[in-house]
């Protein structure tokens, strides 16, 4: 799929530049052709003025030539003579004259080589002088009336008119060579008082006339038509094989100039593949320059079509003439193209790389969100805080923690309002170093809640800093509830008996620390009893441990429902406990110390099928009071006091209580 769409653009890659030069290219081209061609016409144009004055310059020069013979007083008077002496008589002037008239046509002949005929008719129709024979006739000729027109047209024409026929093909030549065309051109001759003498009957070389018309024809490309009215060809040897040959009508071999030729009097017609230059004469009214009064020729041939038919400009010409120009279109379309090609690649490649970046971004995006997700919900807080400590971002879980939303705390609370007053202080001096040389700080505190709970935490806090400073402190704060109820837990275990779950002897030393200080602070008095069961090995023994065990924990409940609330009863190791009492006298400890022994010896433990038959087991217990005195700081000495009542009541009997003193 890619790769057909690729060959799709290179196609238009191809297509496109190609027609965008062309469109370029075209108007500077035409309007390059069409000078090309306004100067070809130009040219065409000078052409044929210049041919079509040489022609009419050719024929008039003949046309005075024989207008100045037919008036030559010697040709008059031998005419003359001739007429008028009939037959002639060859008298002395007579010869003269036939000498003068010879020695006429020889420098006529010499001078006149245009002319393959001059011949001389006086009006009966002989012919006295005939330069393609004898030169002069020994005995005039007389030639068919009929069959010559010069003759019997000039014979109608008055003084300096002339007769000019078309073009016709002559007689052929005595070296074989194919005959010339030729036309006739008549004058009348008449003596001075208007008597009609004769004719004077040229026949004229018309490729003399139409040397210079066939010389164009030679050149480049262009070619030179003469046709009369009926559209044959007048010119002697056309370039053009028989369409032009002479005589062959133009109008049936090459009708398509001929219709353009035929309507139009002059002027340079665009043809499809040619320029066709155009000028017609029709040589009985056009002949201003020479020297006849009236021409008369055969109406059906008048006018001639003079026409020059030249190659029209086209760009492929142009371009073949000049091949530098060709090369550098040939260059500018394969760069174009080239271009068009390394554009389509390129962005082929481009797209490729496009792809990939959106695929990229998409992942990018992907992983934004997977990493925007962990930081919300992140199993602990994350916040930011300004230089001012308002806060800036906080994560989702954090927010949850203080139960607040976002809107309510981003960019309008600042962090320490969050912080319970007791731990701010911490919070504050690890805010201070965050801001500070050491850009990071951690605290434990405390934050409030909305409800107004406590939440402890451990904040651990670095700051951003760029080259412009300070930006903003990002902080990971972990929930430290667990970790502090586990510690207390723990704690409380450290300070309890499991058995029993009394306080044990580090929990009363840390008990006693505190009494000792209140009795003295508030001079009451610190009582002490120290209490331990009767032969419990015996039990033990008796019964096993677990049954010891049910005495100890029996003992322990016994006891506590004996004792006020801020007394504190401990156990001090294996069956050995002590009481101490905040605010009670000698004589008051004396009788709770009595009570507390009634209460065991009357309260046996329910021991079930561990026990005798009676499935309880009665014990009892022995008990030493004293009084911590003023001064002791620890119940050291209090506890050692009551062991020695302790040891006095067991020596007494067991079972008893005994006070002992300071
Ligand atoms: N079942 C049980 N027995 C314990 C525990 N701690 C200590 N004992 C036992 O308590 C007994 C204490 O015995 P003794 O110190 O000889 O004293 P006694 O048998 O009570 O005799 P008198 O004190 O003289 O009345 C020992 O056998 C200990 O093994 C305990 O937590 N559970």
């Amino acid at each position: 799929m890619i790769v057909k769409a690729l060959w799709a653009r290179l196609g238009m890659a191809t297509l496109l530049p190609v027609t965008l030069v062309t469109m370029t290219l075209t108007p500077i081209f035409t309007s390059h052709l069409d000078n090309q061609i306004d100067s070809k016409r130009l040219a065409t144009e000078a052409i044929l003025t210049s041919e079509y004055d040489k022609l009419l310059q050719g024929m008039n020069e003949s046309f005075n030539q024989i207008l100045a013979i037919s008036e030559y007083p010697m040709l008059r008077r031998f005419l003359e003579s001739q007429v008028a002496s009939q037959p002639p008589e060859r008298d002395t002037e007579t010869q003269q004259d036939w000498r003068q008239l010879e020695s006429l046509f020889e420098t006529l002949l010499t001078h006149f080589g245009r002319y393959t005929r001059m011949a001389v008719i006086d009006s009966h129709g002989q012919e006295w002088v005939n330069t393609t024979q004898a030169l002069l006739l020994p005995r005039p000729r007389v030639i068919d009336h009929d069959a010559n027109p010069a003759f019997q047209r000039a014979m109608a024409l008055k003084p300096r008119d002339l007769y000019i026929s078309s073009p016709r093909l002559g007689a052929t030549r005595e070296d074989g060579s194919p005959a010339r065309p030729v036309i006739d051109i008549a004058a009348p001759i008449f003596d001075h008082q208007g008597e009609r003498l004769g004719v004077l009957l040229f026949t004229l070389d018309w490729s003399r006339i139409t040397a210079s018309l066939s010389r164009v024809s030679l050149e480049e490309g262009a070619r030179v038509l003469m046709v009369d009215a009926q559209g044959r060809s007048l010119l002697p040897e056309g370039d053009g094989g028989v369409k032009d040959r002479f005589g062959h009508s133009l109008a049936s071999e090459w009708p398509a100039i001929w219709a353009t030729m035929a309507p139009n009097q002059q002027g340079v017609i665009t043809l499809e593949e040619h320029l066709l230059g155009l000028r017609t004469h029709d040589i009985r009214t056009h002949h201003y320059r020479s020297q006849a009064v009236t021409i008369v020729s055969d109406a059906e041939t008048q006018p001639w079509h003079l026409g020059i038919l030249t190659p029209r400009p086209s760009l492929m010409s142009q371009l073949i003439k000049t091949p530098t120009q060709l090369l550098a279109i040939v260059l500018v379309y394969l760069l174009s193209v080239a271009f068009g090609i390394f554009w389509v690649l390129n962005e082929h490649r481009l797209r490729g790389l496009r792809q990939r970046a959106l695929a990229f971004s998409r992942k990018a995006y992907q992983y934004a969100g997977e990493v925007q997700d962990l930081y919300e919900h992140a199993p602990c807080g994350y916040h930011s805080l300004d230089s001012d400590g308002r806060v800036i971002k906080i994560n989702l879980t954090e927010l949850d923690w203080l139960g607040y939303r976002g809107d309510e705390v981003i960019g309008k609370r600042y962090y320490r309002d969050f912080v319970t007053a007791e731990t701010r202080a911490a919070f504050d001096a690890a805010f201070h170093q965050v801001l500070g040389q050491g850009k990071e700080g951690s605290a434990e505190c405390e934050l409030l809640r909305r409800d107004g709970s406590h939440l402890p935490v451990a904040i651990k806090a670095t700051a951003h800093v760029t080259e412009d400073g300070f930006q903003y402190s990002r902080a990971m704060v972990f929930d430290l509830s667990e970790r502090k109820n586990l510690e207390m837990r723990l704690e409380r275990q450290a300070l309890t008996d499991p058995l029993t779950g009394l306080g044990n002897r580090r929990y009363l030393e840390n008990q006693a620390a505190m009494e000792i200080a209140r009795a003295e602070r508030n001079g009451a008095p610190l009582a002490l009893i120290a209490i331990d069961l009767d032969h419990f090995k015996r039990i033990n023994d008796a019964h096993g441990h677990d049954v010891g065990d049910l005495v100890l924990q029996s003992f322990a409940n016994t006891a506590q429902q004996q004792l006020r609330a801020g007394d504190v009863l401990c156990r001090m190791g294996g069956e050995e406990f002590v009481v101490l009492l905040p605010d009670t006298s000698r004589d008051q400890a004396l009788l709770i110390a009595q009570r507390l022994r009634e209460a065991i010896a009357a309260t046996p433990v329910e021991v079930g099928h561990l026990a005798p038959e009676s499935g309880t087991l009665a014990y009892s217990a022995s008990l030493g009071v004293t009084l911590v005195s003023a001064g002791e700081k620890t119940l050291r000495p209090a506890i050692k006091r009551a062991d020695q009542g302790l040891y006095a009541a067991k020596e007494a009997g067991r079972n008893r209580v005994e006070w002992e003193e300071a």
